[in-house]
């Protein structure tokens, strides 16, 4: 079926040149150059997609938007004057799925009407069947819990993922952000392209800006060839900055500019790269107050919490622990090919909803694999979850259970980011019976994988650039990597007259290889331990193990 769009602007040239575009990529199109005679199109006729500017001789494009967004899911982009980022962001506050700057790229064009028109058959697609939707199936299996406060998370991720808007994720550790924003990119028009993770905190700063935008061979000691950035392995699909509030200073001014220009340059090159991103970022930090103590700059912020959605904790849904509990457990003795999945006995799992969880989800799934590896059989009790023993002043009951969980709310403000709150009330940090400190503590951090393949979606998947199989492709364990220390000459007996052979950088490489295996085997694995051998940060070494593909196991 053929799409028609509307098409609202005063310049009649410019409306020429869009309906041409338009009509090239076999769309049709009517012609509004007025507020008022928009709306009156609108009134009489069915539009698939519409392209509005902001400024009409007869009032603002964004009351169309208004309009549109609120009454149907009809996909409304913007034509903004150029530097007037303050009423694109406001547009995607209110609706819009896109924009694009004024003068007008075709490319651009073209590339946001395919995102329009991706919506729209992904819309029909939904409209022909009765039964449940692959996405809603994509959800359910990859976003455990049917509590009132996740079904209407898993409705907003829905709308979101139409959207071009970038979206912060905020929440405490382990709620679930990164699997919230690969599922946004699986379920948006972006899903084709890849979808690109990246730890802000993991990457040495002096690294930073050839990580995020590549460079050009010799342009400095080390770069030995031409190495993309992560700008462009995003193009065409989505850029998810985890852990942004630990960017340096000086690596957001750079990031802001690639955002708003939508060009990077890499280190060396003289030539400025388009690259087609959509940002979604996340922290468990309180990035307001970081903006507030100077620590995070206003601008970025702005520029990336333009819809701002806060993840529940677990102890607001403990309705949801038990079927968390069943996922995890058969997902568990999948990946360790145990056969018949364990169970939880009635208690076992009281005393699950009884816990309170400091580190969330993933704390959730590392009991359960404590307790499958403690249990003789496939029973999990009580006493295999290795919790400490409650007073009965701790016991959470029903009411209180039910009292925990909050709806969510949505408000829109100019200038403040749309914040879509799936929360429960806040949690204290408490320490709980054995003295944990109960807050977002990272050891929880797992940085793992766990979609089970029989849980994976059926429907196209996205090429999903997991940064650890980037880094990982060397699947040998440290102690397999014993005997390439002892066949190989070390470092201290290289003589002055010889040169490494396949040159200075993959010597060094080699090197730093072998030293961090070496504290590793000395410290059984023990990555913060081996850290402190080498005079390194646990993040750092982390980060190294993924470069030089040392299998984090
Ligand atoms: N609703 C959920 N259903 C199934 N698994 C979940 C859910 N929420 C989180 N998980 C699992 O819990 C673990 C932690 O999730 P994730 O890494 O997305 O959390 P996060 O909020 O990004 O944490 P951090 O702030 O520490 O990066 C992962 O193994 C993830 O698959």
């Amino acid at each position: 079926m053929t799409a028609i769009a509307l098409v609202v602007d005063d310049e009649v040239d410019l409306c020429r040149l869009m309906q041409i575009t338009l009509t090239k990529m076999g769309i049709k199109s009517d012609v509004a150059y007025s507020l008022s005679q928009a709306k009156s199109y609108l009134e009489n006729n069915h539009y698939d997609f519409c392209l509005t500017d902001l400024q009409l001789p007869d009032g603002s494009g964004l009351e169309l938007v208004k309009q549109i967004s609120s009454s149907s899911n009809t996909p409304v982009a913007v034509i903004t004057a150029h530097g007037s980022m303050d009423l694109a962001i406001e547009a995607l506050k209110i609706g819009a799925f896109d924009f694009v700057n004024k003068p007008l790229e075709l490319p651009r064009l073209r590339q946001l009407v395919e995102n329009a028109l991706k919506v729209i058959h992904q819309d029909e697609s939904i409209q022909a069947t009765d039964e449940i939707t692959p996405e809603q199936q994509l959800l359910d299996s990859r976003l455990i819990g049917n509590s009132t406060v996740m079904q209407t998370l898993k409705t907003t991720i829905i709308k979101l993922a139409r959207s071009q808007a970038p979206v912060f994720l905020s929440g405490a550790s382990g709620t679930g952000k990164e699997v919230v924003a690969r599922l946004i990119h699986d379920l948006s028009p972006r899903r084709d392209g890849s979808f690109v993770p990246v730890n802000c905190g993991a990457i040495p700063s002096e690294l930073m800006e050839s990580e995020f935008f590549g460079h050009k061979k010799g342009s400095f000691t080390g770069a030995v060839a031409d190495k993309q950035g992560l700008f462009q392995q995003a193009s065409g699909g989505t850029l998810f900055l985890d852990e942004v509030a630990d960017l340096p200073l000086a690596m957001q001014v750079k990031l802001l500019r690639a955002i708003q220009e939508k060009t990077v340059r890499a280190i060396g090159d003289t030539k400025e790269v388009p690259v087609d991103i959509r940002i979604l970022s996340a922290t468990h930090k309180d990035l307001s107050q970081l903006v507030k103590d100077g620590e995070f700059r206003q601008d970025l912020y702005y520029r990336i919490n333009v819809i701002e959605l806060k993840l529940p904790t677990l102890n607001t849904r403990r309705d949801d622990i038990p079927l968390l509990a069943k996922h995890f457990l058969a997902l568990i003795s999948e990946e360790w090919q145990l056969g018949t999945p364990a169970e939880l006995t009635e208690s076992a799992c009281t005393r699950l909803q009884q816990h309170e969880f400091a580190g969330n989800v993933r704390e959730l799934r590392n009991i359960l694999e404590r307790a499958i590896t403690l249990a003789e059989t496939t029973m999990i009790s009580d006493t295999h979850l290795g919790l400490p023993k409650l007073n009965d002043s701790d016991t959470v009951g029903s009411k209180e259970l039910a009292e925990r969980e909050d709806i969510s709310t949505v408000s829109t403000v100019n200038n403040e980011p749309m914040i879509l709150q799936v929360d429960g009330p806040q949690q204290n940090t408490k320490t709980d019976n054995s003295g944990h400190l109960s807050n977002n503590l990272h050891p929880y951090r797992t940085h793992s994988q766990h979609y089970s393949s029989a849980f994976q979606m059926s429907t196209t998947q996205s090429d999903s650039v997991n940064t650890s199989s980037v880094y990982n492709q060397d699947r040998r364990k440290p102690d397999q990597f014993v005997d390439d220390i002892h066949t190989q000459p070390s470092l201290v007996s290289i003589s002055e007259a010889e040169l490494p052979q396949k040159g200075l950088e993959a010597y060094l490489q080699e090197q730093e290889k072998r030293l961090i295996i070496k504290a590793l085997n000395q410290t059984d694995g023990n990555k913060t331990q081996a850290a402190e051998l080498l005079g390194t940060t646990f993040r750092s070494l982390r980060y190294r193990m993924k470069k030089l593909e040392i299998d984090e196991e």
